[in-house]
């Protein structure tokens, strides 16, 4: 990394020769010769290209796939109003050049997932730093950057805590550590009985997809959207083509209409539903709460309001068992409600803190579904919720405060519902420019160290302890060995339990290997006792006929594949370098009352999927407790893009209340710190830096 290149005696802001006398001689010839590769141009990646630059980095790329929004202004200053709607990377990097001249900085607009960014485009830099907001993001940069040997510096913000951490070979990686579980909620709870406000939020989301998005059997308020005791995929079948606004799969089964159920086998007694179709027996499309293409936007929403706030209420007033011991939900005429409304009603400010009334919301709820289904008619069946679609938001905001009023939850501002529905812990500017500034401070370390991180740290920024003696807000630990475990940087192996009659390789390949071991385009080879065969392979190069034969296996079970108990699946991917041995298990009908993608266990070092806080977190600090009976639903399942919910950070915010587990399973974020505490000292800190016991009591009370 040594650079032969003559050093200027002004880097960015800052004197060569002060940046030698501190962190030894050479550095400012490596910082102003090497290439640094920033992925995420957000509330960090913008501090840090600035910090990056005024330091005198002078060879920078930044990479993001994402345009500035103006909710980013208030904390991205990088960005101003004019910059609306243009490419972050592009425009960071223009602001940059114009304060720092000497800076070279490239703006690429793209994923970093995306697989012209291979092992050699890694390889082209001497180090790589995560800004990013997304666990899949980061896991990928992890074994990118493993695969190219490049450290990397990993960090997090949301809200008051941060993290800052590197990564480099032999020590701990991205996936060395399992993340805590994502809180999830009891479908009952969801579809029957909320009692804050995020059940309320959650609901409304559900409502959003299932009336705007694409057909999803996964949808826990599927049976709104039926109304007759169907199935699910009957209640669909039965709508004619002509009726269809989702998807192919939709279509394809309306070819097959089938017979709706008698009158009496109706729940709620409307009786209107035998509409002819080719002397079929149809489900009349007054029994949906999806748009039907071509109807009148006026009778589609007095459709929705009466099925959603008065049929399926009436329905749950019925189940008087859940009643005992709680009021029962109230019946409320939203349709009924009269529009003489003010226009600010009808076009509501999405920034307002002051609650919604249900009258508001009643307007607000018809004049969305009329304006979407009149004005966005080409999206419906595809729409999912996004907190930036101003019309989705208004949809949740208006029907989660209606579904409040039934149940008695307080009802939200659409500022609180954005927060809530978007995961949002609101940015702090302050907290991204703290974790800007670590940055540097490790990537002047590895400079100074010429590519070495033996002198890096993990750092992690609290919000100071109230009434603390010392008013301190970092903590900083040493870099943790790699786990010898871990299936990424170590030759882990992970076990992975179901049962092989019941599912099919395609909830192994998407769910198992894509979403939760962020696999990006896996090949499976099994090996059966004497038998070995590829069951899986995607990407480019395939010829026809494979692609067809690993598409038929997708829908075939892993028995019909011929894995057995104590088969293994080796699986690799070659752009991230990565290749693990997965060995299976059966369990017969493991998991039955789950939802069919949930029905395995993977088990081994391995992280779970993201967790959810944010707004949910204040609204829900306690672990819900889930009936048996009730299937659960991962947040992380419903939620559109993650905001600032990096998930370093997020482990911080949540562990510090988890218990240690006793293998230490859950070892990271802040708990780690708090464990250490515990023993009196924080790992990289000096005896005299002892965390006092009230200290640290007050920190903790303070994450709670
Ligand atoms: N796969 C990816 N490739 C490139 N950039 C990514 C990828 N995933 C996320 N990013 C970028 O990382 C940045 C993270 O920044 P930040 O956490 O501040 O989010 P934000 O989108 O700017 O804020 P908000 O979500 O609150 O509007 C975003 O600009 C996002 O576009
Ligand atoms: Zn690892």
């Amino acid at each position: 990394m040594v650079s032969a290149v003559e050093v200027p005696s002004t880097l960015g802001f800052t004197s060569a020769a002060s940046l030698d006398a501190v962190y030894g001689d050479g550095t400012a010839a490596r910082v102003h010769s090497s290439r640094i590769l920033v992925v995420g141009a957000g509330g960090v990646g913008c501090e840090l290209v600035k910090n990056l630059a005024s330091t005198g980095f002078s060879h920078i790329t930044l990479i993001d796939l994402d345009t500035i929004d103006v909710s980013n202004l208030n904390r991205q200053f990088l960005f101003r109003k004019h910059h609306v709607g243009k490419s972050k990377a592009v425009e960071a990097a223009a602001t940059i050049t114009a304060m720092v001249p000497s800076t070279e900085i490239e703006g690429i607009v793209g994923n970093i997932k995306d697989t012209k960014f291979g092992i050699s485009f890694f390889k082209s830099f001497n180090i790589v730093c995560c800004a990013l907001d997304n666990l899949e993001a980061r896991r990928h940069v992890n074994r990118m950057c493993l695969a190219a040997d490049v450290p990397m510096i990993e960090s997090g913000s949301t809200g008051y805590v941060g993290q800052t951490s590197v990564v480099a070979k032999g020590f701990e990686c991205y996936d060395c550590t399992t993340r805590p579980q994502p809180k999830s909620y009891a479908v009952c709870t969801i579809r029957s009985t909320p009692e804050k406000p995020v059940h309320c939020v959650v609901w409304a989301k559900f409502l959003y997809e299932l009336i705007f998005g694409p057909d999803d059997d996964g949808n826990v308020l599927k049976d709104l959207d039926m109304d007759t005791g169907r199935a699910a995929n009957e209640a669909s079948a039965s709508i004619p083509d002509t009726e269809k606004t989702g998807p192919k799969e939709d279509a394809k089964k309306g070819k097959e209409p089938v017979k709706a159920p008698q009158a009496n086998g109706h729940e709620n007694g409307h009786s209107e539903q035998s509409t002819e179709n080719n002397g079929t027996v149809i489900a009349p499309k007054s029994k949906r709460v999806r748009y039907a293409e071509g109807e009148d936007p006026e009778e589609f929403a007095k459709r929705v309001c009466e099925l959603v706030f008065v049929t399926d209420i009436e329905k749950q007033r019925k189940m008087t068992e859940l009643w005992q011991e709680r009021a029962p939900p109230l019946v409320y005429d939203v349709g009924g409600v009269v529009d003489n409304l003010s226009e600010e009603f009808k076009q509501p400010n999405l920034s307002d803190q002051t609650s919604w009334t249900k009258e508001k919301s009643a307007v607000v709820f018809r004049e969305t579904l009329k304006h979407i289904a009149s004005h966005r008619k080409e999206e419906v069946g595809n729409l999912t919720f996004d907190k930036d679609d101003k019309d989705a938001l208004m949809f949740v905001c208006a029907a989660s405060n209606l579904r409040s009023h039934a149940y008695g939850v307080p009802l939200q501002s659409p500022f609180a519902v954005k927060g809530i529905a978007g995961n949002i812990v609101h940015a702090i500017a302050t907290t991204n420019a703290v974790v800007g500034g670590l940055i540097v401070q490790e990537a002047l370390k590895v400079m100074a160290n010429n590519g070495d991180v033996r002198d890096c740290l993990t750092t992690f920024v609290s919000k100071a302890p109230v009434g603390a003696r010392v008013m301190k807000i970092l903590y900083p630990e040493q870099l943790r060995k790699k786990n010898e475990k871990c299936f990424v940087c170590s030759k882990g192996h992970l076990q992975l339990i179901l049962d092989l009659e019941k599912t099919k390789l395609r909830t192994v390949v998407n769910t198992v290997l894509q979403k939760r071991m962020c696999v990006l385009q896996p090949t499976v080879n099994l090996t059966a006792g004497e038998y070995h065969n590829t069951l899986y392979e995607c990407g480019v190069g395939l010829e026809a006929d494979e692609i067809e034969e690993y598409e038929q296996n997708l829908e075939k079970s892993l028995q019909e594949l011929r894995v057995t108990d104590g088969s293994e699946l080796v699986v690799s991917d070659l752009a991230q370098n990565l290749s693990c041995t997965v060995h299976v298990s059966h369990a017969s009908g493991l998991y039955e009352d789950k939802a069919e993608w949930e029905r395995f266990r993977l088990e081994g070092k391995i992280q779970e999927a993201e967790v959810d806080t944010n707004g949910v977190r204040s609204e829900d600090d306690s672990t819900e407790d889930v009936d048996d009976e009730c299937l659960e639903v991962p947040v992380q399942e419903m939620e559109g893009s993650c905001a600032a919910a990096p998930n370093t950070s997020v482990a911080i915010a949540d562990e510090a209340n988890v218990t240690v587990t006793a293998e230490g399973e859950d070892r990271g974020g802040k708990k780690r710190s708090l464990d250490h505490a515990e023993n009196g000292r924080l790992d990289g800190e000096p005896e005299s830096k002892k965390m006092r016991g009230e200290e640290r009591e007050s920190m903790e009370a303070e994450n709670r």
